[in-house]
């Protein structure tokens, strides 16, 4: 015999008490067919072995007459793959949408009925669409569902296939269940909702109820959910809210991507990844649905950057809060328990409820010392007052008294964390001495226990382990556990590197008797839980504002982390886009080089910026910059700048600043004395980062305020990548023209539009006319535009619109000879006029020479010819002024008013006298 079974075959003799319950094994079974025969009345499914899951799908199949397809293991999120890029999906998702499809007089409209599990929060929105469902994938996406629920259509080719298909393709992730359309039922929705809603957290409005598609979203919604979980709901129990879709910046899947909003694959960092500092997932969720959908409401933009800066100026107070949130569990969670009752009851249900409570009566503790830590700090924010406030309901230590009242604080202090811990932790959450028949099946339980510790100790290599799949059995450490031999005594061996595990007919039973024990001690600690949920029931409201305060004090948070964590400025909400030296938020983590700040200058009259310049001196990247900065200050949070004014003002002033150092703004400055006459004369706002400056201009240019429409923004498109449809069988270009005509459709005046090289993949000429065609008609949208371009004769537009501003980026090659490069990536003001440096970079490169030559000399031919057409940039700048003094002889003649002429004529005079001046300055140059 090997040494090891000599052991093995010593320890497992010295068992005391082994003989005795191999004996009593028959007298063992029927003990266990009584105990099962207790267990089963009690809890029907757990010895059934079907799990809950199972039991709905077939349920619901039968009931709702429809076929479900298996819940995929994608549910358990990670990373997953959908038509031709791959989102990295949280796995803190847990998400059910209802899409409702209007038809007949509200066709194209849509209502999505969202639902979190975890959170049990209802979210109803309802739009109207583009034939490509743009905005209704960007709110599926937002929510990440694991399933996605839409009506049946009777006709094979009706618009619901269609819909059908494009969700199919679009979330193959997702599970897509077709139900029968009378689910979809809106006068069921209107009485489900006042039924279940709780009206203190829900935000609901009259006009909600009358919304049909709505309505029968949410119905269908809480039908499918009732019966896939197979729960049902309480009453007055579920935070039901509506969400306008203008209270969000919309953006298409695609912008996402382009824009590297959301990571693409593992390593390539997005805007989320980079300021999710997040501890909680309803933080997370929280953070991720703003960054794909910014705040688009003025005053919780504000609120929020109010709460960041107070988080910023106060690191104490911030690291504090990060701190306690680090601890927290997650209200969602236990929301779970207190809003929906299993159809039956299982050990599994009865656990999860004790350890809910357990949970709840840690986080409300946890929710006590945060209300001190806002009660200590000094608060400018509002919000954070608020929070503040929500915390101080009586409601929670109405309910912390009544958990201290039941729940024996000690299980909480175990300092393991092993699974029999765990389970101990159960058994023992009720205090001592409230239920006899508790404290009873406590008692069997723990003899149990001590009857396992005599007769099993450890001995030597072989100890006693305990698992959830296993129960209790052995653990043999031993040299080589591959060849070591086991007793026949021992079953159910599993060899590992270090060890053997195995167990005996003995322990089995012993292990049926603890699960009996254990289920006898669940059912009486159920009883009193139960009773314990009875009473907190009512007062649900205020766990909803707990956690809403927890998730938002997180959010913040986050944005302040990040905010502290690089070179950031709070921007100002104004009228216009003007960023002084703004960085690219995620540049400096893709690459080791020096990133370089750049300004930013768009207002409501020079709203359309051409941006040209060399091959790699960063266009697309500025284009991205922007659109990031833009994103961020719709969250709330700060910016990489050094001053910032981003659209976001409900009282439009002009807000005049001007800019000392900056190229862009120098032509229109000569001398700093004509500043302010120039600020009062101009009809447009002009930049600035001279603080001494802005209260004054400020004053000034508020007698004139009230001009333009509200602009923030609420529509953030961009055109960024040149990849063909092999899906939808379209060219690149065939894709890009489809993608300008949605933009064309939907962008006005509070759309921020980045396009990078528009109808590049066909012929120059063609290229040129799309760009003037779409240019044109984007200027009469006026919405914000950023074009980048590599047709310099797009800058032309700039002579006929006053609107268009050009910019370029300049580049500077050091040593051609050894290829070494080096971009200023730096931006400047006017167009650019080339070289694209196109050659050299294709010299650099393994490309025939004859075949470049041959290139270069096709190019200097063009470019003569072209020459011969092109206005000099005298004649541009002299356009442009006259332009400049027709807008604003058409801007005192709409304001004109009666009595005031005389002052309009002097006006008009001094225009007048101005473009002379001007006029005269340019011949003089
Ligand atoms: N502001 C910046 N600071 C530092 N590096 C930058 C900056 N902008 C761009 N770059 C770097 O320059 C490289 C080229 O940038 P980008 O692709 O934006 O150029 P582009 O002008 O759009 O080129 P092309 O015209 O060839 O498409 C990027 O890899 C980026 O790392």
């Amino acid at each position: 015999m090997q040494p090891e079974n000599a052991i093995l075959q010593s320890t497992a003799e010295s068992f005391v008490g082994l003989g005795e319950v191999v004996k009593s094994a028959s007298a063992l079974e029927s003990l266990d067919d009584i105990d099962r025969g207790q267990v089963q009345q009690h809890f029907p499914n757990q010895l059934q072995g079907q799990s809950v899951q199972n039991h709905c799908q077939v349920f619901v199949e039968k009931k709702m007459n429809l076929t479900l397809t298996p819940i995929s293991s994608a549910r358990e999120g990670g990373a997953v793959t959908t038509n031709n890029n791959t989102i990295n999906r949280s796995a803190r998702s847990n998400a059910f949408v209802a899409v409702a499809e209007g038809r007949d007089q509200s066709k194209g409209s849509f209502a999505v009925a969202v639902m979190h599990l975890r959170s049990l929060q209802i979210e109803l929105c309802q739009f109207v669409d583009s034939a490509e469902f743009t905005r209704l994938k960007a709110r599926i996406q937002v929510a990440d569902p694991q399933e996605i629920i839409l009506a049946e259509s009777c006709n094979e080719k009706g618009s619901s296939t269609v819909l059908a298909d494009a969700l199919r393709t679009h979330f193959n992730w997702a599970n897509l269940s077709l139900v029968h359309r009378r689910y979809f039922n809106a006068a069921q929705g209107v009485q489900l909702i006042e039924h279940l809603g709780n009206k203190e957290v829900s935000h609901l409005n009259s006009s909600v109820f009358e919304k049909d598609l709505c309505m029968s979203a949410c119905a269908a919604l809480l039908k499918f959910v009732e019966h896939i979980q197979n729960v049902c709901f309480y009453a007055h129990s579920l935070q039901i809210n509506y969400c306008p879709i203008e209270d969000c910046c919309i953006m298409d899947i695609g912008s996402w991507q382009n824009l590297e909003l959301m990571e693409q694959s593992k390593n390539k960092p997005s805007l989320l990844s980079l300021i999710n500092f997040t501890l909680t997932s309803n933080g997370f969720r929280m953070l991720r649905s703003n960054v794909l959908q910014p705040c688009a409401n003025e005053a919780s933009i504000r609120q929020r950057r109010e709460a960041v800066t107070d988080l910023v100026q106060d690191q104490h107070l911030f690291e504090k809060l990060r701190q306690l949130l680090s601890r927290m569990h997650d209200l969602d969670g236990l929301l779970t328990v207190y809003v929906q009752t299993p159809k039956e009851t299982t050990v599994q249900t009865a656990e999860n409820l004790i350890k809910q409570l357990l949970r709840l009566y840690q986080t409300l503790s946890m929710v006590q010392s945060l209300h001190n830590i806002l009660k200590e700090a000094e608060l400018d924010s509002q919000l954070l007052k608020d929070k503040r406030e929500s915390l101080a309901d009586p409601r929670l230590t109405q309910i912390i008294d009544l958990l201290e009242e039941h729940i024996d604080p000690c299980v909480l202090k175990a300092a393991k964390k092993n699974s029999i811990a765990l389970r101990n932790q159960k058994c023992y959450a009720i205090k001592n001495k409230i239920s006899v028949k508790l404290d009873l099946a406590r008692r069997t339980y723990e003899e149990l226990l001590n009857d396992i510790r005599e007769n099993f100790s450890s001995k030597d290599n072989v100890r006693i382990a305990f698992s959830i799949s296993r129960g209790f059995h052995f653990v043999w450490v031993c040299r080589d556990p591959l060849r070591a031999i086991l007793p026949p005594i021992f079953i159910r061996e599993v060899r590992n590197r270090a060890s053997i595990t195995f167990t005996s007919r003995n322990m089995i039973r012993y292990n049926d008797r603890v699960e009996q024990a254990v289920a006898e001690v669940m059912i009486a600690t159920n009883v009193i839980a139960l009773d314990i949920l009875e009473q907190i029931r009512p007062l649900v409201a205020c766990l909803y504002r707990a956690m809403d305060t927890i998730s938002t004090i997180d959010f913040v948070c986050s944005l302040a982390m990040y905010s502290v964590s690089a070179e950031t400025v709070c921007p100002i909400t104004g009228n216009q886009i003007v960023i002084q030296k703004g960085c690219h938020p995620l540049l400096n983590l893709k690459s080791s080089r020096e990133v370089v700040a750049n300004d930013t200058y768009l207002t409501v009259d020079a709203r359309f910026a051409i941006i040209t310049g060399p091959n790699m001196t960063g266009k697309s990247t500025y284009l991205k910059q922007v659109c990031q900065l833009c994103i961020l200050s719709q969250i709330g949070c700060f910016i990489p700048a050094e001053f910032a004014i981003i659209p976001g003002s409900k009282f439009a002033f002009y807000v005049s600043i001007i800019i000392t150092s900056n190229s862009i703004v120098n032509l229109y400055y000569k001398r700093q004395r004509n500043l302010l006459k120039f600020a009062c004369k101009l009809p447009y706002s002009i930049i600035s980062c001279d603080s001494s400056f802005i209260s004054l201009n400020s004053r000034i240019i508020c007698k004139q305020g009230n001009k333009f429409p509200l602009p923030v923004l609420r529509q953030i498109f961009s055109r960024i990548g040149h990849n063909d449809c092999l899906e939808k069988n379209q060219s690149a270009f065939a894709v890009e023209m489809t993608e300008m005509a949605s933009i064309l459709q939907y962008a006005d005046e509070q759309s921020l539009v980045v396009i990078d090289e528009l109808a590049r993949s066909t012929s120059v000429e063609e290229g040129i006319g799309m760009s003037y065609a779409i240019s044109e008609s984007l200027l009469k949208k006026k919405c914000f535009v950023f074009l980048a371009t590599h047709f310099l004769d797009l800058t032309s537009l700039g002579a006929t619109h006053l609107a268009v501003e050009n910019f370029h980026f300049e580049t500077a090659w050091k040593d051609k000879d050894n290829g070494d490069e080096d971009c200023t990536h730096t931006l400047m003001k006017g167009p650019y006029k080339g070289p694209v440096y196109g050659f050299e970079l294709a010299d650099l490169s393994t490309f025939p020479v004859k075949l470049l030559d041959r290139a270069k000399e096709m190019a200097e031919r063009l470019k003569q010819e072209g020459e011969k057409n092109r206005k000099t940039a005298n004649d541009v700048v002299r356009q442009r002024a006259i332009l400049r003094t027709a807008h604003r002889l058409r801007e005192l003649y709409i304001s004109k008013k009666k009595g005031e002429m005389s002052s309009i004529l002097h006006s008009a005079q001094a225009l007048r006298n101005d473009l002379a001046e001007t006029l005269e300055e340019l011949d003089a140059e």
